[in-house]
């Protein structure tokens, strides 16, 4: 078996394209238009989940033309693997400053919700007054989820993906397009 965790060439030559660059931008640009439209009164808290929401976050905020506040959130449980455990790490937890806030929650990816649904139930424990969840990507499992995204870009397949903030053993998250690595899903 040859091992790609170590060789992150080999890991691309190995991946098929998912979603192009120009798929990317005008995804985050109907997303952006779409909070726009339903969150434009309510100068909400963003919060970006770290780190794989990076990309997603840089990319949809400069298309976002409401007044807001910005802050960030981390939380792991892939630690750069293709399967996640079953507890979520805290890194940075959300604190006060989302009681009585809508907090719009921004990240790269919902695959089986884990991790969204928590950092949502932490805000709302903590007195925000509504949380929103976007995505980039939703990954279709055909099975229900303990959260849904208010805002997704593109649906991907059941594949282990990457690019656009995603990592493929901690590599590749600076790629503009999305690619799925062969054999992981
Ligand atoms: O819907 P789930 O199955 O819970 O998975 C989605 C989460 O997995 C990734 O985070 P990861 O744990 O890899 O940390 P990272 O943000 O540092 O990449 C991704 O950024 C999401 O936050
Ligand atoms: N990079 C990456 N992170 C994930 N976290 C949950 N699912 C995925 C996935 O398919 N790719």
């Amino acid at each position: 078996m040859v091992v790609l965790e170590g060789n992150p060439d080999l890991i691309l030559q190995r991946s098929t394209l998912v979603s192009s660059e120009e798929e990317v931008k005008q995804a985050v640009t109907r997303v952006a238009q779409e909070i726009t439209a339903t969150l434009r009164q309510d100068q909400p808290l963003v919060l970006c989940v770290m780190g794989g929401g990076v990309v997603f976050t840089g990319q949809l905020l400069p298309q976002l033309v409401f007044p807001l506040e910005f802050g960030y959130v981390q939380a792991t449980r892939y630690h750069n693997r293709t399967h996640g455990d079953a507890q979520l790490v805290w890194k940075m937890k959300p604190g006060e400053e989302v009681r009585g806030r809508t907090v719009l929650l921004l990240d790269d990816i919902l695959d089986e919700g884990v991790t969204l649904a928590e950092i949502k139930a932490q805000c709302l424990a903590l007195g925000a007054s509504k949380v929103v969840v976007a995505v980039l990507v939703e990954k279709m499992l055909g099975r229900v989820k303990p959260i849904r995204a208010d805002f997704v870009g593109l649906e991907v397949p059941d594949q282990y993906v990457f690019g656009c903030g995603m990592d493929a053993y901690g590599w590749w998250r600076n790629l503009p397009a999305i690619y799925a690595m062969q054999g992981e899903a």
